[in-house]
């Protein structure tokens, strides 16, 4: 399988600092904020890019300086880049031909691709005519039909809506189980759906590479901050606690505390600031130590901003 060590990529703005780490299950997910890296180090591992320092193998084969073509992995780019000027045939055909693939196989291979991804019905038509997940699954096709020894995919769910993108999901993890895949997203849902090893880059920087577990228990305030937990101090401790595990109450007393506190019980209180309501839950975001904490509570959960509410903290986690 595929193992980076220590590889590095620098411009003047940004650097892609010693990521090291070693496939061991076949659905990869590297996740990050958006200008983290994570196309540098997919590009890297394409042989789009020529690393400046590290080395990338596969199967204990060294591959830092092989050419792409030579890797024969599968790279389907963020915007699919397929060919405007031919059909969905011909891009599927494209990488077949220019390796004198004969007719006969190319069109064999061609038609399951196509059965499989569920585009046989547009194989004549120009990338233009095609939706967004129609364009994702040609560009799908064309990487699949090579048989790559690793499908390296960029985004590849970011144009679709919510609906294709769970049907595309479902696809995507049955093609890992032939051909192990990377996938790049900052997407966390789909990450913790796909994902068996996760890693996790922020400013380019390897922050942690595992499984699901992750989620549950970020290794530094970086990561925690960048999943979405609330970052506080309790006792000189620093603590990570998850928007679902900051419950409020109101306070219905009408000498509650009209500005953050705990008392001599040690409840903390706090004020709302804010909230959205998404219709089934609502994310609160409520002052407290002059943070702002956000909790998420269920629908009918009666608040306006400038309440006073009582804070309990639930499952933290020390970082
Ligand atoms: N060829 C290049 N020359 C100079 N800088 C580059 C080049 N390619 C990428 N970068 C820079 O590297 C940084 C990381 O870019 P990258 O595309 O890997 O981020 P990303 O994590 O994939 O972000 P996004 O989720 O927005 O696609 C950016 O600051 C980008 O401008």
């Amino acid at each position: 399988m595929l193992k980076l060590e220590n590889v590095s990529k620098s411009w003047k703005e940004f650097q892609l600092k010693n990521v090291s780490f070693e496939l061991r299950d076949k659905y990869c997910v590297i996740l990050g904020p958006s200008g983290a890296g994570k196309s540098v180090i997919i590009q890297c591992i394409a042989g789009i890019l020529d690393v400046d320092n590290g080395k990338i193998y596969y199967d204990d084969e060294d591959i830092t300086d092989l050419k792409p073509e030579l890797r024969n992995f599968g790279y389907v780019p963020q915007n699919y880049a397929l060919f405007p000027n031919m059909n969905v045939y011909k891009n599927i055909k494209y990488g077949m031909t220019i390796r004198n693939i004969g007719k006969l196989t190319a069109d064999k291979k061609i038609k399951d691709i196509a059965e499989f991804l569920n585009i046989s019905h547009i194989l004549e038509r120009t990338p233009k005519t095609l939706s967004g997940g129609e364009q994702q699954r040609t560009a799908l096709a064309r990487a699949l039909v090579l048989n790559p020894k690793l499908l390296l995919l960029d985004e590849p769910t970011s144009a679709l809506d919510i609906h294709i993108k769970d049907t595309v999901m479902d696809e995507l993890k049955k093609i890992s189980e032939l051909t192990p895949v990377i996938h790049i997203t900052h997407d966390f849902v789909e990450a913790r759906t796909l994902g068996e090893n996760i890693a996790i880059v922020i400013d380019g920087e390897l922050n942690d590479f595992g499984t699901k577990e992750i989620f549950k228990k970020p290794k530094n305030e970086k990561i925690a901050k960048f999943l979405g937990y609330n970052i506080v101090s309790e006792n000189n401790t620093k603590l990570a606690i998850s928007p679902e595990n900051v419950k409020i109450k109101a306070v219905e007393n009408t000498n509650a505390p009209k500005s953050t506190s705990t008392n001599l019980n040690n409840q903390k209180y706090g004020i709302v600031n804010g909230f959205i309501d998404f219709g089934y839950y609502k994310t609160v975001s409520v002052s407290y130590n002059n943070k702002n904490l956000k909790c998420i509570c269920d629908e009918d959960f009666d608040i306006k901003s400038g309440d006073s509410v009582s804070i309990d903290f639930e499952n933290m986690i020390r970082i």
